[in-house]
């Protein structure tokens, strides 16, 4: 009697393949009509050639989270002791929570280029010589760095001088009269540029917003592979209070009880294929509501909150690394290392 094992009936059915038919082993029957067969390794059966993985889309690998769990608070400790991990065990970035040599001597080796993405369109051309310059002194010190500048007048883009292994590129993009309208496409571009271009380029990306500076080191340990930053507006604000996009109909609805904090749009990151599915998925939630004609309550922040919810960042930067002038220094932040400038927005945006 002839028991079939498993394993080789995919061999042995097929009948188009009466070749390997024939290159397959003699079954042996031992005692209790066991059959064993003994495959060379290197046994031609073309069919597994043919197997595919089936790629089941897009799943995050972490714990989904619609579930109610109280809300992670930064100032969690003591008034000025910020918190070191978030729930779901991601690091949240602040001095004193890592030794910046031992990053530059771990990193160093790998020889990265770190990319940077900023947009100057209209008046705000004007931010990109300080913000370049504040760059060149404090981002990424020792490593090579990449800056794309996307303006709608490239002529209007001062020449810095960069240190060696640095480079910026001018790239042309279209303007838009909406400010919203300008703040919003970035995550379009910048996830057409990554495959048209970064990717090839780049290891690591940061989308930063222009009007801003450095004031001082921003390196390695704020590498990884999906990067948020905790924005200066909401960090000791109960959840209910975020700026979240509260109403169903967009694709950016944040409920009640969700969320952990509340994240700026002005600074965001991570290796370059995490910021490509990142920028992509906000840019369909984006075009999503324009189908429907709702514009989310802080535009693509609002999307990049929600995404945040459900694709959780590896990596919280603490408000060091997303601070703003108008606000004064608190004894939580030991310093700050990037800053948006105190500027007129009005004039700016009309
Ligand atoms: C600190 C922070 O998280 N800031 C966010 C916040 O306000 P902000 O007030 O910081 O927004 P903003 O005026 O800086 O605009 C965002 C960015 O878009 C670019 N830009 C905008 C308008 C324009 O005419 N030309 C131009 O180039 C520029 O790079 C600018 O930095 O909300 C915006 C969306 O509403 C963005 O999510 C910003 O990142
Ligand atoms: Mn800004």
């Amino acid at each position: 009697m002839n028991i079939p094992v498993p394993g080789m009936n995919g061999c042995m059915a097929n009948d188009s393949l009466q070749k390997t038919r024939r290159l397959c082993p003699p079954r042996v029957y031992v005692e209790n009509w066991l059959s064993v067969s003994y495959v060379p390794y290197y046994l031609p059966c073309p069919e597994i050639f043919n197997m595919k993985l089936q790629y089941k889309g897009e799943k995050p690998f972490q714990p989904v989270t619609p579930s109610q769990y109280p809300q992670p608070k930064l100032l969690e400790q003591k008034p000025t002791e910020l918190l070191t991990l978030t729930p779901w065990l991601a690091p949240i970035v602040s001095e004193g929570t890592f030794d910046p040599e031992l990053l530059h001597r771990i990193y160093q080796p790998l020889n990265l280029t770190v990319g940077v993405t900023v947009f100057a369109v209209g008046k705000y051309t004007q931010f990109v010589q300080h913000f370049l310059e504040s760059a060149e002194q404090f981002f990424m010190q020792g490593f090579r760095v990449h800056y794309y500048v996307f303006t709608n007048d490239p002529t209007a883009i001062p020449r810095v001088r960069l240190g060696s292994g640095r480079l910026a590129s001018i790239i042309p993009i279209q303007g838009h009269s909406r400010w919203e309208e300008i703040s919003t496409r970035r995550m379009e571009t910048i996830s057409q540029h990554i495959v048209e271009r970064a990717h090839r380029e780049i290891d690591y990306l940061f989308c930063l917003d222009v009007d801003m500076v450095f004031r001082n080191p921003w390196g390695p340990e704020t590498l990884g592979d999906l990067v948020a930053a905790i924005h200066p507006g909401y960090f000791a604000v109960p959840r209910q209070q975020f700026p979240y996009e509260r109403r169903p109909l967009s694709t950016a609805f944040v409920a009640g009880g969700e969320g952990d904090f509340y994240y700026g749009g002005a600074v965001f990151g991570g290796r370059v294929a995490r910021v490509y599915d990142f920028t992509r998925g906000c840019h369909m939630g984006i075009l999503a509501d324009k189908a429907n004609g709702i514009m989310a309550a802080w535009q693509e922040e609002s999307h990049l909150n929600r995404r945040f919810i459900s694709h959780k960042p590896s990596k919280v930067l603490s408000p060091e690394y997303l601070w703003d002038d108008r606000k004064p220094q608190p004894p939580s932040l030991k310093l700050i290392r990037f800053s948006t400038l105190d500027k007129d927005t009005d004039w700016l945006r009309s």
